[in-house]
């Protein structure tokens, strides 16, 4: 079991320590040392490109367009927090909640950092809006309650147009309003320049606009406006993220590979899976505080390196999926399964020296404290994969500060740059994700062609049910019959529908008409 690491940057600790089993049980050093030249042209491909998030290594090279960008942001959120003291709410003294509205790269980065790095009482406590599930929007701005009225609305969206960021807008907007609130006042909007969001944000005059630049991805946003900002409202330090990130960015530059973190890494990735995600990636931070790691990492890791096509255009359907949740918890769900199942993933363990801050332990028997017991069930654990052949990496980190959350998150960051760069595909784009975009479009477009056949029929006199086929027929769509019935039942559980004969758990019973005739014809 062979041990590499990086350690004591200034501080803070971060070791990768990787433990594999080779046909005989080593590790070929050569390989690495070969692969150095490959993953070098790529990172600096990469960084040429500008489609990337690695701007900090931009920073360090003064009169790059990117450093003003940069720095233009970093600017922009400690004006607004210095002059904080003077904007208020109209409502209320001062703000006391967020409310950030985003959703994917948006989302995650600041959700992953508020659990792993808001203090027990921040001065803004943070909720997020993230789907366009309106019972989640609903409890979303039930538990804020009253306290609408000292909220800040963030929303982010680096496009400005994506719909479920867009719905929950205009659900947040709704409440504003029957609540007698001027939204404008409250809302703050982080996107790129001339988006829908952005243009919607100036006209409407909101509190603040941040920008979003085209080079910084979604999902490598942490470290932009989109994570900075919430956390600094939480009373994060983000000048100690940016630091430990900026530390882990010198230290990914290092061309020797075994003194290069996210080299490393991405070169245990593509040794576990052979270079085509053949195997699933288990993250397990034992600490409570870093559970939404990976949930941050599958879509960092899976938008990033789950493609179709190689850059060459040749198919190859590459990706590493990734799944997680925490240890020791993660212990008494499916651990079996990782040490006597099928052998189809490889884990890494995120662990964590420091259990408490100093002068709060104790012991709860004597010579053990609970800290203790967790340390010995991620050691035990990785010793009872390892004994079972199966392979894991840990990468350990001092305690969980914003120095070394930073550092983590420009670790993976980095280490997904490498190891697209050593498949060949593009990690910073998602062609995939708009097939579904655009299905989603003609489900919506589908719906109005129904919803405007219902309600013709619905206008006679008497009313006309419909079957499904007198339905998709008189919406020139027989083939589209089993997505017609599907809309109908939807419609129909939210009461917009009614169902006069039959039942939807036999489609070909039912017969169907709209409450009300809709003389309008909102529909058509
Ligand atoms: O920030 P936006 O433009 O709203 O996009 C949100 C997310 O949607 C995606 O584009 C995928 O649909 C992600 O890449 C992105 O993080």
């Amino acid at each position: 079991m062979p041990m590499v690491g990086n350690e004591d940057f200034d501080g803070w600790l971060v070791v990768v320590i990787v433990s594999w089993i080779g046909v005989d049980g080593s590790f070929d050093f050569d390989g690495i040392v070969m692969l150095i030249g490959i993953v070098f042209d790529a990172v600096v491909l990469v960084v040429h490109s500008g489609a990337i998030g690695v701007y900090r290594w931009m920073i360090c090279r003064k009169g790059h367009t990117a450093i003003f960008a940069v720095e233009l942001v970093l600017c922009a959120i400690s004006n607004h927090l210095a002059s904080q003291s003077q904007i208020k709410p109209p409502s209320a003294g001062r703000f006391t909640h967020i409310l950030s509205v985003g959703i994917g790269g948006s989302a995650l980065g600041p959700q992953f950092v508020a659990e792993a790095l808001a203090p027990d009482n921040p001065p803004l406590k943070i909720r997020f809006i993230d789907n366009t599930d309106p019972a989640g929007i609903d409890h979303q701005i039930a538990q804020l309650g009253a306290e609408l009225a000292s909220t800040l609305v963030i929303v982010v969206s680096k496009s400005g147009g994506t719909p479920e960021t867009r719905n929950g807008l205009l659900e947040v907007q709704k409440a504003f309003r029957e609540a007698g609130l001027d939204f404008s006042k409250q809302g703050v909007a982080i996107t790129q320049e001339n988006s829908l969001l952005d243009n919607t944000a100036r006209i409407e005059g909101w509190l603040a606009r941040f920008p979003m630049f085209d080079w910084v991805g979604g999902r490598t946003s942490e470290m932009s406006a989109v994570g900075l900002l919430a956390a600094a409202l939480q009373g994060i330090d983000i000048k100690e993220m940016l630091a430990g990130a900026a530390l882990m960015d010198d230290a990914n530059r290092n061309n020797v590979v075994r003194n290069n973190p996210a080299a490393l890494l991405a070169l245990c990735w593509y040794w576990a899976s052979d270079g085509v995600g053949s195997k699933d990636m288990v993250v397990l931070p034992y600490k409570d505080s870093l559970l939404l790691f990976s949930r941050y990492l599958q879509q960092l890791v899976m938008e990033s390196l789950g493609k179709e096509f190689d850059l060459d255009g040749n198919r190859v359907n590459q990706g590493l999926t990734v799944y997680g949740n925490k240890g020791s918890t993660d212990q008494h769900a499916y651990i079996q399964q990782l040490r006597e199942g099928v052998h189809n993933f490889f884990v890494t363990f995120i662990e964590v020296l420091r259990d408490r801050p100093p002068g709060h332990d104790w012991e709860l028997e004597p010579g053990v404290t609970c800290g203790d017991y967790l340390f010995g069930m991620l050691q035990g654990t990785r010793s009872a994969l390892y004994s079972n052949e199966r392979e894991s990496i840990t990468v350990t980190v001092q305690e969980v500060t914003p120095r070394s959350v930073g550092a983590l998150v420009a670790l993976y960051e980095r280490a997904v740059g490498i190891y697209a760069a050593l498949v060949n595909v593009n990690a910073y784009h998602q062609p995939g994700v708009e097939a579904g975009k655009k299905a989603a479009g003609e489900v919506l477009a589908l719906q109005k062609r129904v919803l405007a056949v219902l309600n013709e029929a619905s206008c006679k006199e008497p009313v006309e049910p419909l079957t499904l086929e007198e339905v998709s027929e008189r919406c020139h769509a027989p083939e589209d019959i089993e997505m017609i019935y599907k809309i109908i039942a939807h419609m129909a559980a939210n009461d917009r529908a009614l169902i006069a004969e039959g039942s939807c758990g036999s489609p070909r019973s039912i017969k169907v008409f709209l409450g009300e005739c809709n003389v309008d014809q909102l529909y058509a």
